[in-house]
């Protein structure tokens, strides 16, 4: 395993050493949370936690770290002494991979020395801005297949070998069901899938060879790209000839891949050729440069599609590259004594959610019905409660003041360790989170305009975090 604790920005190193110095002894919590969500979504996907465990158990500076740093000559001698024995002493809660979660609402925080707590920030984010964003793109084009088996082809346009394994890995926790990158199937026991190339069938003589060759070498797995020289004319009669080969050898023909021309015709074509030719059962796999709006247009079209194959749009999240997780300063804590920390900004949508916090999902009472997420100082105790009042925790929101009556609340931010634990399967993540995908409303699952689901804040936190915008405002 790598060791990541580099993979920071320097003014981390440089707060931490000043921290060191200036305020021994306090201790800080940070909240990891995003403001928008990618492709105008409702919600994110929340991946990357076991990769965020895995660098932190192995955070520690190595003797060629540390002649660097004297290197650089910007630290003091304390300092590096502090580097070189370094023991990490953070409690980390965070909610579980696959959670849908909401803007503004943590998915994961930090707590211990403050030095510490700040040099964890940027590899924080790396690891999970990048696998939640591919989990929720994964998610979008799940929805769009209507459930249909999603195959990640997206290893040779990925951004490099990292965003290949891991977005991998994220993209099955979002839903895809299998892999064509072997690193990745193996790394995370992913079922490995593929077809072949085009360039299997140019080395042959002709399109009816090459499908033989490969028949023979893979019998039972006979997925045939057809679109090599003429889908219709060519590329499915070929097919239903090796196909009725196989069937007499005691094989079932597994099916074709079409990946150019206008897709939704040549599938219905080619559906209703298999068909006639006794093959009802042969699948089809479209791709090519297919992305969330492309799978919703052709099943609009009616086109029989029973795979996707997705790479470069999936793997890069090419319409929204970005998501934009923060890692906010909450509290500061010394002499037992909790500080709750505003950032206020220019902009009012920036505007944090001070203190110590959980959140918690809402349900209708008795049902898993979830309609809301509520924000909550930890020291609160949230129940069924009849008349809980609440404030929207969006600062642009104009309703700002709710009543909540009969609810059932289940914690989302939950105690994470950091020692050697026994690791969920992404297929299991992948399920759970599809079991917490149907607590919502379906309308915040819609591609295009979703519904936005409401995320409250207590009355104590909405309090809170007016006091602290007044007391900073009135300060300045
Ligand atoms: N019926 C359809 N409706 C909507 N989009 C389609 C349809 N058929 C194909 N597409 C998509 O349109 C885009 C362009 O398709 P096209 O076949 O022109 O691709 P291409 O890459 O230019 O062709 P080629 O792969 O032969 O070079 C692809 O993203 C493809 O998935
Ligand atoms: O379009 P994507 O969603 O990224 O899906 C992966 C693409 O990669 C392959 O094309 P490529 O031209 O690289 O090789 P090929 O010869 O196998 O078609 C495949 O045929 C798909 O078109
Ligand atoms: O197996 C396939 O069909 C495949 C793999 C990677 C990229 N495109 C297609």
């Amino acid at each position: 395993m790598r060791n990541l604790s580099l993979l920071t920005d320097l003014y981390e190193f440089s707060m931490a050493n000043g921290f060191q110095h200036d305020l021994p002894d306090t201790q800080a919590t940070f909240d990891v949370f995003y403001r928008r969500v990618p492709d105008a979504g409702s919600f994110v996907i929340a991946a990357g936690l076991q990769q965020v465990v895995e660098a932190l158990q192995q955070f520690h500076f190595s003797s060629e770290d540390l002649a660097y740093f004297k290197q650089l000559g910007l630290w003091d001698a304390d300092f590096l002494a502090y580097l070189a024995d370094f023991q990490l002493d953070c409690q980390i809660q965070a909610v579980a991979e696959g959670t849908p979660v909401f803007p503004r609402e943590p998915l994961l925080t930090v707590t211990g020395p403050i030095a510490q707590t700040q040099l964890l920030e940027t590899l924080i984010l790396n690891i999970l801005n990048h696998q939640s964003l591919i989990a929720t793109k994964a998610r979008r084009l799940t929805f769009a297949a209507e459930e249909r088996p999603i195959m990640e082809f997206g290893a040779r346009r990925a951004q490099g070998p990292d965003s290949a394994i891991y977005g991998t890995r994220a993209a099955v926790i979002g839903g895809a069901k299998s892999t064509s990158n072997v690193l990745a199937a193996k790394a995370f026991n992913i079922p490995a899938a593929g077809t072949m190339a085009h360039s299997w069938i140019e080395a042959f003589p002709d399109e009816l060879t090459a499908f033989r060759k490969w028949a023979e070498r893979y019998p039972d797995n006979s997925a045939l790209l057809v679109d090599t020289y003429d889908v219709l004319n060519s590329g499915i009669p070929n097919a239903i000839t090796v196909f009725q080969e196989l069937r007499d050898r005691g094989h079932q023909p597994v099916g074709i891949r079409i990946d150019s021309g206008d897709v939704a015709i040549l599938a219905q074509q080619a559906r209703k050729m298999l068909n006639a030719a006794g093959f009802p059962e042969a699948k089809i796999t479209i791709s090519n440069a297919l992305d969330e709006t492309i799978i919703t247009s052709l099943l609009q079209q009616g086109a029989p599609i029973d795979n996707f194959g997705i790479g470069e749009k999936l793997i890069t999240s090419a319409s929204a590259p970005v998501l934009s997780g923060v890692y906010k300063l909450a509290a500061i804590e010394r002499d037992g004594r909790v500080e709750p920390k505003i950032k206020v900004s220019a902009s009012r949508e920036k505007l944090t959610i001070p203190g110590k916090k959980q959140v918690y999902r809402l349900y209708n009472v008795g049902t898993k019905q979830a309609f809301a997420d509520l924000i909550a100082l930890t020291n609160e105790t949230i129940v069924g409660a009849t008349n809980l009042a609440v404030f929207n925790s969006n600062p642009l929101s104009v309703d700002h003041h709710h009543v909540l009556t009969n609810f059932d609340a289940r914690p989302l931010l939950v105690p994470v360790t950091l020692e050697p634990a026994t690791q969920l399967s992404v297929q299991v993540i992948q399920s759970t989170s599809q079991d917490q995908l149907a607590e919502l409303p379906r309308a915040t699952q819609r591609l295009v305009n979703p519904d936005v689901y409401p995320v409250y804040m207590t009355a104590a936190l909405g309090q809170l975090q007016t006091e602290l915008l007044h007391q900073a405002t009135v300060s300045e």
